[in-house]
């Protein structure tokens, strides 16, 4: 029984007009913030993919000094890490003319997520939701944002009647201690996108949609599920 998704699918030849075509379209949702509430959020993830993405929308011309930029989620190491998706994001997407807008890292300088929580948790509040766009990757073993399978926060990062905003998440494939925007928060936004990229996340994706039981416990599962928000897929090989 295949499972109803919210989903469109945007499958591209090649990467690099899949990362100008997402481009293009967050450029476009944020000139549409800009001009009817004079400002714009966006949120972003880390990890490999959003490389030639990042590298695309900040050439973007736009009034990026009132655009807020901030993560999905984040490896719980400073900015001196390789690992720091602040670092990525800072490095790649805030250059050129997205140098100009106002980023807000997860990371708080806390021994633990657990400890930077409450922090972390008002700077989200603190933005003017509901976010324009929210970039989302996804993991071979389909987690997503910070929602790993296993992960010791996951049903909680999942409720979608939580009122949590941001999560501690630690779990066996995660690496580093993590911290994570919650599914709700996530879905908390104008327009919704996944960015993923070869054959087996293709294959993955099509194994939630046939509804077979391997594909049950992805957590992509529940943001793909969901009835708030549509989720356009950019897809390339
Ligand atoms: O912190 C992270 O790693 C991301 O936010 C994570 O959710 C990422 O999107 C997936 O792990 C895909 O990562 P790749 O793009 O490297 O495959």
């Amino acid at each position: 029984m295949t499972t109803p998704l919210n989903v469109t699918t945007h499958s591209f030849s090649d990467c690099q007009a899949q990362a100008l075509a997402l481009a293009e379209r967050v450029a476009t949702r944020l000139r549409t913030a800009l001009a009817e509430r004079g400002r714009a959020v966006l949120a972003v993830s880390g990890g490999s993919t959003p490389k030639d993405f990042f590298a695309r929308l900040s050439r973007e011309t736009l009034d990026w000094a009132n655009v807020h930029v901030t993560l999905v989620d984040e490896r719980w190491v400073p900015e001196t890490d390789k690992r720091s998706n602040a670092r990525l994001v800072r490095s790649q997407l805030l250059q050129h003319a997205a140098s100009a807008a106002q980023f807000i890292p997860l990371y708080t300088g806390d021994p633990t997520p657990e400890a930077g929580l409450a922090i972390a948790n008002a700077r989200i509040d603190a933005l003017p939701l509901p976010f324009d766009a929210v970039v989302l990757g996804m993991g071979d073993d389909g987690h997503t944002a910070s929602f790993f399978p296993g992960g010791d926060h996951l049903a909680e990062a999942l409720d979608l009647d939580g009122r949590a905003r941001v999560l501690p998440m630690r779990a066996p494939a995660a690496g580093e201690p993590r911290i994570t925007l919650s599914l709700p928060t996530v879905l908390e936004t104008r327009a919704l996108y996944l960015l993923v990229t070869g054959e087996k996340k293709r294959d993955l994706l099509a194994d939630v949609r046939l509804g077979l039981d391997a594909a049950q416990n992805y957590p992509v599962r529940a943001v793909l599920a969901q009835s708030r928000v549509p989720v356009a897929v950019y897809w390339c090989p």
